[in-house]
């Protein structure tokens, strides 16, 4: 898997989607998310991958491990990169998930990097004891899903770069750490609360970064990628 900043294409349907890409004139690494594949479908997945694009499929599952483990089956049909499911489903959903992917991976192919979502960045350590009733501080509960996803055998997590570092030195560097909630200095941080800016990911310990709006709602959204590209690789 390459480690470019991976795009969130956050956009309502197929039509915005190729205005977007074709704008750029190179491979890129891009998230499909719930908003674009709830109304595409899978299709959008074989025609981005046609245009040479790795894929990060976000749909973030959680259920029964025998439903995930069956709807991990068929999505891995579709030779994405990257996929993720949320830790707080469990460890046996999270190693059905794997069982499911591996099942659904075809001959000589590579099995989709799996990881799990631990706390949302658009959560704050409040909202999360007072919602979640979790009394632990942000950063341990981060820390005990991020174990837990290890010890269910997957490749990594979604985390904030708030504890990207951390995550790395009890789960190893090896261990993916995907962040999003990225801005760029000074930028509106819209309904993130853990942010951090693509070289403070870098120098932080994120293994990959997850970018949306900082790029897709930017006036000229190639030189805006063109800066997020410099700061995180000059790092
Ligand atoms: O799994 C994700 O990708 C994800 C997890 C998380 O904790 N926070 C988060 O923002 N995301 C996704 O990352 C993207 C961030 O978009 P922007 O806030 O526009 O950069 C969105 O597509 C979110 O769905």
């Amino acid at each position: 898997m390459n480690n470019k900043p991976i795009i969130a294409l956050d956009f309502p349907s197929e039509k915005e989607v190729f205005n977007f890409l074709q704008k750029f004139n190179e491979p890129l690494f891009v998230k499909v998310g719930m908003e674009l594949y709830m109304q595409e479908g899978p299709s959008i997945v074989n025609k981005i991958k046609e245009q040479g694009h790795a894929i990060f499929l976000d749909l973030k599952l959680h259920d029964i491990p025998n439903t995930v483990q069956s709807a991990m089956k068929g999505l891995a049909r579709l030779g994405i990169d990257l996929i993720n499911v949320h830790a707080a489903g469990g460890r046996p959903m999270m190693e059905g998930a794997l069982e499911g992917l591996e099942a659904g991976t075809t001959a000589g192919n590579k099995r989709p990097a799996l990881i799990a979502v631990t706390q949302l960045t658009s959560t704050t350590e409040e909202q999360m004891q007072v919602e979640q009733k979790i009394v632990l501080s942000l950063q341990e509960s981060v820390l005990h899903y991020a174990k837990l996803t290890k010890e269910a055998g997957l490749d990594g997590v979604v985390c904030s770069v708030h504890e990207a570092q951390a995550i790395a030195e009890v789960c190893g560097e090896d261990f993916l750490r995907v962040t999003p909630g990225i801005r760029m200095l000074g930028g509106d941080a819209h309904d993130q609360k853990r942010i951090a800016t693509p070289d403070g990911a870098k120098r932080d310990g994120s293994s990959l970064i997850v970018v949306g709006r900082a790029i897709t709602g930017a006036a000229n959204p190639v030189e805006a990628y063109k800066e997020v590209c410099q700061l995180w690789e000059a790092q």
